[in-house]
């Protein structure tokens, strides 16, 4: 709702009141329209201001209401009255002004805004665009190439970017409700026209049409299928060449597109999912709410290679004290010259100090004694990790967590070599660790709800999408990604190429299919853990039974291409070519086209016809149907933390909202039926087998997502 007051004698001045974000649900637009009709028709009120409850004026509109039938006042004529009132009215910005938010401020005459409050039109990262009216203000305001980018990123802009791209009239540093108040008071009488947003033409612009030109290829390039942001530029087109009224109809009518479309749908469950997993919760019962953190204000980076500097780097531009420890010294020089440029890198681009000396390095693992968290990052043995684990439970003071960054080893293990397992956690990263979003927090039966608390915060601190999984053999996501490579491996096997797997996927959405990928990160990472686990047999055995190992489908291409040396990109060779080693442009290679040839030859295979329908239903059927085994086993607590870690962590377009969002959207049932039919065709191939979870929710009338959770805690009951 919204709150009306009088203050300083004749300034009407209305607060809304939504908490958490005065987002503008029914009854606060309800509320601006009743408070702003009242400020108008009293006489006594000269001018008016709006603010927000709270230190934030407003979230934009309320995205939970998005999903049903909407009512209340529409924002459009709202805003309206508002421009068009012949007091003038000054937005009193703190915190946020974002989407409607924004909308509603550039209806009114006037901003003022606090010095760290950050505005925004971020609709396009919920599958919309600003349709209420901010699609043709903002650019009659900053001009279109300001207002382009602007709406079609979503980017939030401070207020000093603000002011000086002219969205907010004034800066404060001090209460800015009372110097929105003062300056309502010095403006009251002036002339209201020139004021009037949606009144002004679209500033002058050379050569429109190749600057629109030039913006929807970079935009169609980077949106990898996504339509709100190629709606967002015909929006932005419509400002900047109709009339006011008629760019307001554009607006209308792209809005009505993606308002209804599963893009936003997708979109805005990313959202609401990557709220969600914060309030993680472990079999045991143990949860988010119950469950203190410790403070960390001192940690340890043990082995400084690529994972250990990234991780380095993020504990260190959180503010924290890092030790870094690395026994060799050539390596320890190398990786403090490394962590040094990245961290100077970093505070260059976000205009902030850079934070070397809160990194102190050391070849001697006693330096960690006084910390709060370890986080272990040595080469992935797991003689070597245990016995630094066991090295650390006699160096560290006592409560220290001890945390791995293990993506392959068992994390319950390596605890239960330590005399406090209920203080060892895995805290999974990604690489670059300094860049990418991901974190699992692995928590094994042992671990102490504290000790997933304290990670959970930490990853929160470095800004990473934190996720709570049970440990298991890949954890979740690669556990999921498995089926999804061996698959792409077999249709190679059955006729398909790496250039039509990976078309597929990148049509999809991927930024790179599974081949690609492969190269990028090195086929001997996935070679190595193969040999782990027994399963590779060197040279070319031919026949069927070269093709199944430990009792079910295998394909040993991945090993083939190990053996020539070619590691990808690094070796210049790999699934494709690439003009030399740690070159980044592939090529199509003609060797692996015949050497393809020769292995189905070899080994009696004919090749079929594989069109880009089977490429996703094999490859990402296969990896959804992991993800029911993985929800059915109580390893994720949730659909929403699989897809968040599919679309922070692996690349799974956020626009189709990962691959639980995914299956739902589809379709259970045709999930199951697609699954059953590849299962009969491939009865060796275990993966494809439909997990009982998925059987038994289609069973169950195939609930929508949000409500699979009763579903599986009611299914696991009847069990
Ligand atoms: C056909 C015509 C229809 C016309 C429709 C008009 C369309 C208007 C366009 C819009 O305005 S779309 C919304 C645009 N706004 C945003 O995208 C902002 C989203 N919010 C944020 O970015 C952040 O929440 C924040 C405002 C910067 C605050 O961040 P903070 O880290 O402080 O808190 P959070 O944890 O993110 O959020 C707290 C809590 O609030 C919920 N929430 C936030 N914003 C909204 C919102 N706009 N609507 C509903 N709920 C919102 C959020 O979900 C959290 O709650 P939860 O229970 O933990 O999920």
């Amino acid at each position: 709702m919204a709150e009306y007051n009088r203050v300083s004698e004749c300034v009407g001045l209305i607060t809304l009141r939504n908490p958490p974000v005065n987002a503008l649900s029914a009854a606060v637009r309800q509320g601006i329209v009743d408070t702003v009709q009242r400020a108008l028709s009293d006489p006594n009120v000269k001018s008016v201001v709006i603010c927000g409850q709270n230190g934030i004026f407003c979230g934009g509109a309320d995205i939970k209401e998005f999903g049903s039938n909407m009512t209340g006042p529409p924002l459009i004529p709202m805003i309206h009255a508002i421009e068009s009132a012949n007091k003038p009215v000054v937005a009193a910005i703190e915190g946020s002004a974002l989407g409607g938010g924004l909308e509603l401020a550039l209806g009114c005459h006037y901003r003022i805004a606090h010095s760290k409050a950050r505005l925004g039109l971020p609709e396009v990262s919920l599958g919309l665009l600003p349709a209420a009216g901010g699609s043709q203000r903002l650019p009659r305001l900053i001009g279109v190439p300001a207002a382009l980018n602007l709406i079609t990123t979503g980017r939030h802009v401070t207020a000093a970017e603000a002011l000086q791209l002219g969205i907010v009239d004034q800066v404060t540093d001090h209460n800015t409700v009372d110097a929105a108040v003062k300056f309502a008071l010095s403006v009251a009488g002036r002339s209201l026209d020139p004021r009037r947003i949606s009144t002004h033409p679209c500033p002058q612009q050379p050569d429109l049409d190749a600057l629109f030109e030039e913006v929807m290829q970079k935009v169609r390039q980077s949106a990898r299928g996504a339509i709100a942001p190629i709606a967002c530029v015909q929006a932005v087109r419509a400002a900047a060449t109709l009339p006011y009224a008629q760019g307001m109809e554009r607006e209308r009518e792209l809005m009505a597109t993606l308002f209804t479309s599963g893009q936003a749908r997708a979109l805005q469950y990313c959202f609401f999912a990557e709220r969600a997993v914060g309030r993680w919760r472990m079999p045991s019962g143990a949860r988010w709410d119950t469950s203190k953190p410790r403070p960390v204000h001192k940690a340890a980076v043990i082995g400084l290679g690529t994972m250990g500097r990234g991780i380095t780097v993020a504990l260190a531009q959180t503010g924290l004290s890092v030790i870094a420890v690395e026994t060799q010294e050539k390596q320890l020089m190398e990786a403090k010259q490394a962590i040094s440029g990245m961290l100077e890198r970093g505070a260059k681009r976000r205009g902030v100090a850079p934070a070397l000396d809160g990194v102190i390095y050391s070849q001697n693992i006693q330096a960690v004694a006084d910390v709060d968290l370890v986080i272990e990052a040595v080469f992935e043995d797991i003689a070597l990790k245990t016995k630094v684990f066991q090295q650390l439970s006699a160096v560290c003071k006592p409560g220290t967590l001890l945390c791995t960054n293990t993506s392959a080893l068992d994390v319950d293990q390596l605890a239960s070599e330590t005399p406090n397992p209920e203080l060892v956690v895995g805290m999974h990263f990604f690489a670059p660790a300094h860049v990418m979003k991901l974190l699992e927090v692995v928590y094994g039966p042992r671990s102490s709800p504290q000790a997933v608390a304290t990670a959970m915060q930490l990853g929160k601190k470095m800004g990473k999408a934190s996720v709570a999984v049970g440990n298991c053999r890949g954890f979740v996501g690669n556990r999921m990604l498995k089926p999804y490579i061996e698959e792409a491996f077999f249709l190679l096997e059955e006729g398909a190429t790496p250039e039509l797997v990976d078309q597929a996927l990148e049509e999809f959405g991927f930024p790179m299919g599974v081949f690609r990928m492969s190269d990028l990160s090195g086929l001997d990472v996935g070679w190595r853990v193969r040999k782990g686990d027994g399963l590779v047999e060197p040279g070319t055995a031919s026949g069927r039974s070269a093709r199944i190992r430990q009792g079910r489908r295998y394909s040993p291409l991945g090993d083939l291409l190990c053996e020539e040396g070619r590691f990808g990109q690094k070796t210049g060779r790999g699934w494709y070519q690439y003009d030399k080693p740690g070159s980044r442009v592939a090529r199509s290679d003609p060797w692996l086209h015949s050497f393809l040839g020769a292995y189905r030859a070899q080994h009696g295979l004919v090749a079929r016809r594989i069109d880009h329908q089977e490429v996703l239903e094999r490859c990402l059927y296969a990896l959804i149907n992991e993800g029911f085994h993985i929800l059915d086993d109580g390893i994720a607590a949730g659909p929403e933390d699989i897809d968040v870690i599919y679309v922070s962590g692996y690349g799974w377009p956020r626009h189709r909202g990962g691959p639980m969002f995914y299956a739902n959207m589809v379709g259970l049932a045709k999930v199951l039926e697609r699954l059953e039919h590849y299962q009969q065709l491939h009865p060796e191939v275990p993966h494809l087998q439909p997990s009982s979870l998925l059987r038994r929710l289609v069973a169950s009338g195939s609930p929508p997502i949000h409500k699979w959770g009763e579903a599986i805690k009611k299914l696991h009951s009847q069990l």
